[in-house]
């Protein structure tokens, strides 16, 4: 976590800044396996993925796009069968190393799930959560976390005279944003997102992809999407999972229009998934 009067939020909001072109690995993946118990859910799973870019993950059901995701962040070791092999390197640190602190990782790491799952308290509480968990206790910086927050998360408009009531009385598509609020909060370096509009209706859904586009000025965003026109509107890469490995990766326009294998081809254009 940064001071908060250091914090990068400030920056959200000016859309005028430039791409940075230098692109840098966030993360690197080296040859992962990864085994529910006797079943192998993903085969030797090699990508770098860019800092400061949006990478979509797609493929067809149960290929392995929210295991590879919950890898990323530790998430999928909850699930007591797991075994894995090979290397995931954050900011070029080993994850499972056993020095590796994991706490470090989902403070630098955020997720939204597929499902708006905001906490049965406010607005207000539900955004300064985990800042409040890092011990933040002052509550003019947990009311500037909040404004933050909700303005990276275009949200705050909407809520702004209503912060103390209940989160559950939002819109599906507002309860996401106040999620991803939820999520910056934290001032993590990279958002996971395991398809956070698929339970949303089309006007939530640009709003997110919208926000999305922004957000990546200042984090690096991975995205689990059944939706291709979707991965094609909003990623800079693109890699294509099929039965648990990963069949092509390259940037999105090239997968897209041109791509080489033929099973992505295939994907791609509806003939299987
Ligand atoms: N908790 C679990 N325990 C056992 N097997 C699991 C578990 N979670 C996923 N799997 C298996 O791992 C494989 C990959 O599943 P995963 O959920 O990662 O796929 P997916 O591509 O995200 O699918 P979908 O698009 O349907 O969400 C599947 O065969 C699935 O049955």
């Amino acid at each position: 976590m940064q001071a908060a009067s250091e914090s990068k939020h400030v920056s959200i909001l000016n859309t005028n800044e430039p791409d940075k072109e230098e692109t840098k690995t966030i993360y690197a993946v080296d040859n992962f396996n990864l085994w529910y118990g006797d079943n192998q859910a993903l085969y030797d799973v090699k990508m770098d993925i860019p800092m400061n870019k949006v990478t979509a993950i797609i493929g067809p059901s149960g290929c392995g796009k929210s295991t590879f995701i919950k890898a990323l962040n530790r998430l999928v070791e909850l699930v007591p069968s797991v075994k894995m092999s090979g290397s995931i390197k954050y900011d070029d640190k080993d994850i499972f190393s056993p020095k590796y602190k994991v706490e470090d990782l989902r403070t630098n790491v955020g997720m939204v799930f597929q499902n708006p799952n905001p906490f049965p308290k406010s607005i207000y509480e539900n955004v300064i959560y985990g800042p409040k968990t890092h011990g933040i206790k002052k509550k003019k910086v947990l009311d500037e976390i909040a404004e933050k927050s909700l303005k990276g998360a275009a949200l705050w408009d909407e809520v702004k005279d209503r912060l103390h009531e209940n989160a559950f009385g939002l819109s599906g598509g507002q309860q996401q944003r106040l999620c991803i609020a939820r999520c910056l909060a934290i001032e993590p370096d990279v958002i996971l997102m395991d398809e956070p509009t698929s339970a949303l209706d089309p006007i939530s859904t640009t709003k997110i992809e919208e926000l999305v586009q922004n957000l990546k000025k200042d984090y690096s965003i991975a995205i689990v999407t059944h939706n291709m026109q979707q991965a094609a509107r909003i990623s800079d890469k693109t890699a294509f999972f099929l039965n648990g490995e990963v069949i092509e990766y390259s940037n999105t326009d090239k997968l897209f229009s041109n791509p080489d294998d033929k099973r992505t081809e295939d994907y791609i254009t509806g003939r299987f998934g």
